[in-house]
C-alpha cells in the first residue's frame, strides 16, 4: 500500500509560474530590482561593520584605551545607522513602484484577456471570482512581490552578512548556536504545508461569497418581492462564517512560527552566553570579553530578521496559490477568434444561409441536429416558434457567439469562419432580449454603440425610437446600476434607439418591442419598418401579429425547422403556425 503523498511545497506548475510572472512582470524591471538589491546589500553590509566597530569600541572601554577612540567609534557607528536608515527609506520607494506597476500590468493583461474570451467562458463562471481576480488577488500578489520580497531579501542578507562574520568570528559557537536550525525548518515546513491548502479553501470561499453578494444585490427586486431577505442574509452570513474559519486556520497556523522562533533564540542564547562565557573563561580559546558581547549581539540582529523571514516563506504558500488562481485565468483561452487569412470583406447584403447546422450547449442534449434555413439579403425573415426552441440561438450563431459543431454557415458564398469577427460583428445591429443599460444618462447609452456620432444623428435615434422626450425630462441624469430606474418599455425603446444610430447592413430583433404596449409598438414599428428597408432583417418574435408582414417566416420546434413560408401560406398549411396564430388571437380578441 502506498503512503497518502503529502502536497509537494513547489511544484512543478508553481515553479513554471513563478517562471511566467518573472518573464512578464519583472524582467524588464531587472534595473530596478538590482538597483534594490544594491542597496540590501549596503543594508546587510552596515551590520557587519555596525558589529565590527562595537567589537572595537567594547575593547577600548574594556582594556582602558583612549576616549577619543571611543568617540570616534560612536560617531561611525551614527553614520552607519544613518546609511542603513537611508536605504530603509530609499528601497521601498524603488520597491513599491515595482510593486505597482506589476499590479497594474498584471490588471491590464487579466482584462485584455477576460475581453478576448468566448461568452461560453462568462456562461459558466461566477462573476464573484472574476471580480476576485481583478481586484484583491492581483493586489496582494503585487504586494507580495514588491514590498514582502524586498524585506524578505533584506532579511536575508542581513543574515547571510552577520552569520557570516560570526562564523568567522567563532565558527565553534555559531556551530553550537545553529543546532536549533532543523527545529526551525521542521515548523516552517509544517506551517507552509497547512498554510497552502487552507489559503486555497479561502480563496474559493472568498470567491463564492463575492459572488453571492453580486447575485443577490442584483436579484433585490425579486429578494424583496419574495421577501427571501433573510434567506439571503443567511447565505451570505454561511459564506461570511467559511471565511471567518478558513482565515483563522491560515492565521492561526501562520502564529505558531513566532513562538517556535522565540523559543529557539532563548535556546541559541543561552548556549552562546553558557559558551562564550566557557570560552572566556578557559584558557584553551582566544576569545574575550568583548569578542562574545558582539556575538551575542550579532545573534540578537540575526534572529530579528531570521524570524521576518521564516513568515514570509509563510507567506510565499498562500502567495503561490494566488498566483495560479491567475494563471488560471490564462489557461482559458478563446476559441472564438480569427482564423489564419480571415477576410473584413463580404457582402453583407447577400443571403445568409444556414447549412446542416449542427449545435448544443450541452453535449448531452444537442439543439440543432442538422438544421439548414436561408434568410433572404435585404429581406424581412422572422423566426418562431416556441419557448426555448432555438431562436436566440440562431442569432447568437450568427454573430459567432458560439460556433456552430457541424454544418456550415455562409454569407453569400463566404463561409463565416473566414471572416474577421469584428468585422462580422460590426455587420449587425441587435435589438437582444436582455438589453444591457449602463448606469449613464440615456444619451450615453444610446451613443455607446457609435461614439462617433453626432449630436443630430443621436436625436434622430432617439426620435425614431420614441425616447427623445424622456432625454429632454431626465437630462443627463443616470439610470441607475442596469438601468434600474427605466421602465422595461423605456430600456427596450434605448436599445431600439441604439440600433437606429449604429446603422449597420444587417438587423437583429430579438422580441425587440414585446415589452411595448401595443400603441408605442404601432408608433415605433413605422420607424422600424424604415431601419429595415433595404437591410437583412432577422425578427425573432412571440407577438405573431408583428411580423405577419415578414417575407418569409421560419417556425421552429425543438431545434427543428417545421414550417416555413410566408403567413398567408402557412395559415392555409394549417399546421404548427396556424395553431400559434389562432391561440394569440383568440387570446387577443378575449375568445
Ligand atoms: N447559454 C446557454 N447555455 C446553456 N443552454 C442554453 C443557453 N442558452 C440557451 N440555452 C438552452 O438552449 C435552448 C434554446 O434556447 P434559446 O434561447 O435559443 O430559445 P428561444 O427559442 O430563443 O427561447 P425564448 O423564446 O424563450 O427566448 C433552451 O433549451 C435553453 O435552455
Amino acid at each position: 500500500m502506498t503512503k497518502p503523498s503529502r502536497q509537494k511545497l513547489y511544484t512543478e506548475q508553481d515553479r513554471d509560474n513563478i517562471r511566467w510572472f518573472w518573464r512578464n512582470y519583472l524582467k524588464d524591471k531587472t534595473p530596478k530590482l538590482f538597483l534594490v538589491l544594491g542597496m540590501i546589500l549596503i543594508q546587510g553590509l552596515v551590520y557587519q561593520q555596525f558589529l565590527s566597530m562595537t567589537e572595537s569600541g567594547l575593547r577600548v572601554i574594556f582594556e582602558s584605551g583612549q576616549a577619543r577612540d571611543l568617540a570616534m567609534v560612536c560617531v561611525v557607528v551614527f553614520f552607519l545607522f544613518a546609511v542603513r536608515g537611508l536605504m530603509s527609506y530609499l528601497v521601498p520607494l524603488v520597491a513599491v513602484r515595482v510593486t505597482n506597476q506589476a499590479v497594474y500590468e498584471m490588471r491590464r493583461d487579466l482584462i485584455g484577456h477576460l475581453m478576448a474570451l468566448d461568452l461560453a467562458y462568462f456562461e459558466r463562471t461566477k462573476s464573484g471570482e472574476i471580480i476576485q481576480r481583478l481586484v484583491t488577488q492581483t493586489q496582494s500578489l503585487g504586494m507580495f512581490v514588491g514590498m514582502a520580497s524586498a524585506n524578505a531579501l533584506r532579511d536575508a542578507v542581513t543574515v547571510v552578512i552577520v552569520s557570516g562574520y560570526l562564523i568567522w568570528k567563532n565558527p565553534i559557537l555559531f556551530a553550537t548556536a545553529v543546532v536549533v536550525l532543523p527545529f526551525i525548518i521542521w515548523v516552517m515546513n509544517y506551517v507552509s504545508d497547512r498554510v497552502k491548502t487552507a489559503q486555497g479553501e479561502a480563496e474559493t470561499a472568498l470567491g463564492n461569497y463575492m459572488n453571492g453578494i453580486e447575485e443577490t444585490v442584483n436579484g433585490m427586486r425579486t429578494v424583496k418581492i419574495a421577501s427571501q431577505e433573510q434567506v439571503e442574509a443567511d447565505r451570505l452570513m454561511t459564506g461570511t462564517g467559511a471565511i471567518r474559519d478558513l482565515m483563522n486556520r491560515v492565521q492561526i497556523t501562520q502564529a505558531l512560527v513566532m513562538p517556535s522562533i522565540d523559543l529557539s533564540s532563548a535556546f541559541v542564547y543561552v548556549l552562546v552566553i553558557g559558551g562564550g562565557g566557557y570560552m572566556v573563561l578557559s584558557p584553551d580559546f582566544d576569545v574575550d570579553g568583548a569578542g562574545i558581547i558582539t556575538f551575542l549581539l550579532g545573534m540578537v540582529m540575526v534572529f530579528d530578521p531570521a524570524r521576518l523571514l521564516a513568515q514570509f516563506f509563510g507567506t510565499v504558500q498562500s502567495n503561490l496559490v494566488l498566483l495560479d488562481r491567475i494563471r488560471n485565468l490564462y489557461r482559458e483561452t478563446p476559441t472564438i477568434k480569427d482564423t489564419e487569412g480571415a477576410t473584413a470583406d463580404f457582402d453583407t447584403a447577400a443571403d445568409i444561409t444556414l447549412d446542416n447546422v449542427h449545435f448544443a450547449y450541452d453535449p448531452e442534449q444537442p439543439l440543432f441536429k442538422g438544421l439548414s434555413m436561408t434568410f433572404g439579403g435585404g429581406k424581412v425573415s422572422a423566426i418562431v416558434g416556441a419557448t426555448g426552441s432555438g431562436k436566440t440561438t440562431i442569432l447568437s450563431l450568427l454573430s459567432r457567439l458560439y460556433d456552430v459543431e457541424g454544418g456550415e454557415i455562409r454569407f453569400g458564398d463566404t463561409p463565416l469562419r473566414e471572416l474577421q469577427v469584428a468585422a462580422l460583428r460590426g455587420a449587425f445591429s441587435v435589438v437582444a432580449q436582455d438589453i444591457v443599460i449602463f448606469n449613464a444618462s440615456i444619451w450615453d447609452n444610446i451613443r455607446y454603440v457609435n461614439p462617433e456620432a453626432s449630436e443630430d444623428q443621436i436625436w434622430q435615434a432617439a426620435e425614431d425610437a420614441e425616447i427623445a422626450d424622456l432625454i429632454r425630462q431626465r437630462g443627463g441624469a443616470p439610470v441607475g446600476p442596469k438601468g434600474a430606474q427605466l421602465s422595461g418599455g423605456q430600456k427596450q425603446r434605448i436599445a431600439i434607439a441604439r440600433a437606429f444610430l449604429r446603422d449597420a447592413p444587417i438587423l437583429l430583433l430579438d422580441e425587440a418591442t414585446s415589452a411595448l404596449d401595443q400603441a408605442t409598438e404601432e408608433r415605433i414599428k413605422s420607424a422600424l419598418d424604415r431601419l429595415t428597408k433595404g437591410k437583412t432583417t432577422i425578427v425573432v418574435a412571440h407577438r405573431l401579429s408583428s411580423i405577419s408582414d415578414a417575407d418569409r417566416i421560419f417556425v421552429l420546434e425543438a431545434g427543428q425547422l417545421v414550417e416555413q413560408g410566408q403567413h398567408e401560406a402557412l395559415l392555409a398549411e394549417n399546421g404548427l403556425y396556424a395553431q400559434l396564430y389562432k391561440a394569440q388571437k383568440k387570446g387577443y380578441d378575449g375568445g
